[in-house]
């Protein structure tokens, strides 16, 4: 599948502020579809460009009747049915279309929170793989209710309260689910999800890692010229390093990496992590002995030409993190976490930058990662903080004998734990020095 087929199969998610947003954009690329979030507000232009064949409106924390209520951009119901886009709202995206398209939500008189059973009621497009009474167990999270369709609706599901659980317009190509089929504790949900997009909406799941890795490459060998330098500061990390491993893919030893020992590194940790880049990846790195001025070292690294580019480990959560939520009347770049990096470098470092992770999830940067041919033990190292064992050490880091203390019984205690046949299934795992 080329970038065209899969800008032609794109599911965007309109994302209103449930916490379960990037769960969808993740379970929908795990069906092999590329699936792009965006807020829930942004203009018409911008869906536009994307050429989605699919819109999924999140869930939110909102009631559609509340005075700063996030809506999609005026123009937004003429731009699909003019497109053929087919639309799913989920719980507050249900809302929504009900609402703007001349529906009914109120307070519900039975708010629905937690597990509940629906019973399909109509065994046509949401549930046409289902019959007439079945049930299924799905979680609900919503005080309001839709209580009067828009003309052309029809529920296709009821909770056991009796309230509306499922609605559709195939005509309009319009659908809507008041629980979540994303989370686990909707367990036949991904199958509803499924079969929306693949048997209601045909969309074709050819994305996968191995077009996205090409793809990369071809926009990293068109955006560096053939004089062009780049730089890269390898942590040891997976981001870094599987960004790297591909950059290096692309323009061979034009790319030069910077591996910083700031003295807070764990056993051995310098000597373990050079020689992966260098025995199994093959990447041209430097080690900074940060002992020294940190700047003036930098500056002494023998790049050959000045560098134009700075590779940057940069995942899509980054990205998504740092925008503002829907709803909080904020329009730009005010940064939930400021240090995701996505603001731009510094004024008076005058390089471009090269982000070929940005779209990509941690566990998809993974699976890259092994593709390139990353090593397995490298890949599935537990996360290791900027600052180092200086985050475990209370008080005085600079002491010599707290941090190899320290050194000495993380490794015994990581050792142990990989005795243990536990360490992969860790997110992560260490030792803090308590008392000198
Ligand atoms: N010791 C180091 N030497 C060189 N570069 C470093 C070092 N520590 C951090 N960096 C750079 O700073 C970036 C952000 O560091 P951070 O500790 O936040 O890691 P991260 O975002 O989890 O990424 P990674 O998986 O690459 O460590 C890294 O991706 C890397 O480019």
């Amino acid at each position: 599948m080329d970038a065209q087929d899969v800008k032609s199969n794109l599911v965007l998610i309109l994302d209103f502020g449930s916490q379960y947003t990037h769960l969808i954009t993740r379970r929908i690329r795990a069906l092999n579809v590329f699936s792009l979030c965006v807020n829930g507000t942004s203009s018409l232009k911008s869906i536009a460009d994307l050429n989605p064949s699919v819109i999924i409106l999140s869930g939110g924390p909102h009631s559609v009747h509340a005075p700063n209520a996030p809506c999609f951009a005026p123009g937004f119901i003429e731009y699909v049915e003019s497109h053929k886009v087919h639309v799913l709202g989920i719980c507050y995206g249900l809302q929504l279309i009900v609402q703007q398209l001349g529906g009914e939500v109120r307070v519900g008189e039975k708010q629905e929170y937690g597990r509940m059973e629906i019973a399909v009621e109509k065994a046509v497009g949401l549930f046409g793989n289902k019959k007439i009474g079945d049930r299924q167990s799905v979680w609900m999270s919503h005080g309001d209710e839709a209580v009067k369709l828009p003309e052309g609706f029809e529920v296709v599901a009821r909770s056991r309260q009796g309230a509306v659980a499922a609605v559709e317009n195939p005509g309009r190509r319009f659908y809507g689910l008041q629980y979540h089929p994303e989370v686990t504790h909707s367990p036949e949900g991904m199958e509803t999800l499924k079969y929306f997009l693949f048997d209601i909406c045909g969309v074709a799941a050819g994305w996968k890692m191995e077009d996205v890795l090409d793809e990369e490459l071809k926009v990293i060998k068109n955006t560096v010229t053939p004089d062009d330098h780049v730089i890269c500061a390898l942590s040891g990390g997976v981001d870094s390093t599987v960004a790297a491993t591909l950059v290096h893919k692309a323009i061979g030893d034009r790319l030069h990496c910077v591996f910083v020992d700031n003295g807070l590194l764990r056993w051995r940790e310098r000597e373990r992590v050079m020689e992966t880049f260098e025995k199994d990846l093959h990447l041209p790195v430097t080690c900074v002995d940060a002992s020294e001025q940190f700047l003036s070292k930098l500056k002494e690294q023998k790049v050959g030409k000045k560098p134009a580019y700075l590779v940057q480990g940069t995942l899509y959560p980054d990205v998504i993190e740092s925008c503002p939520p829907p709803g909080s009347g904020r329009t730009h770049s005010h940064t939930i976490k400021s240090h995701h990096n996505v603001g731009g470098l510094p004024k008076d470092m005058k390089l471009k930058l090269i982000e070929p992770l940005k779209l990509l999830f941690k566990d998809e940067v993974r699976q890259l990662g092994k593709i390139m041919g990353v090593p397995q033990a490298f890949l599935k190292r537990h996360p290791f903080p900027g600052p180092g064992l200086a985050v475990r050490v209370p008080g005085d880091v600079t002491l010599e004998n707290r941090l190899d203390i320290l050194r000495k019984a993380d490794e015994i205690f990581i050792q142990a734990i990989r005795d243990a046949g536990i360490y992969d299934s860790i997110w992560q795992a260490f030792a803090v020095f308590m008392q000198y």
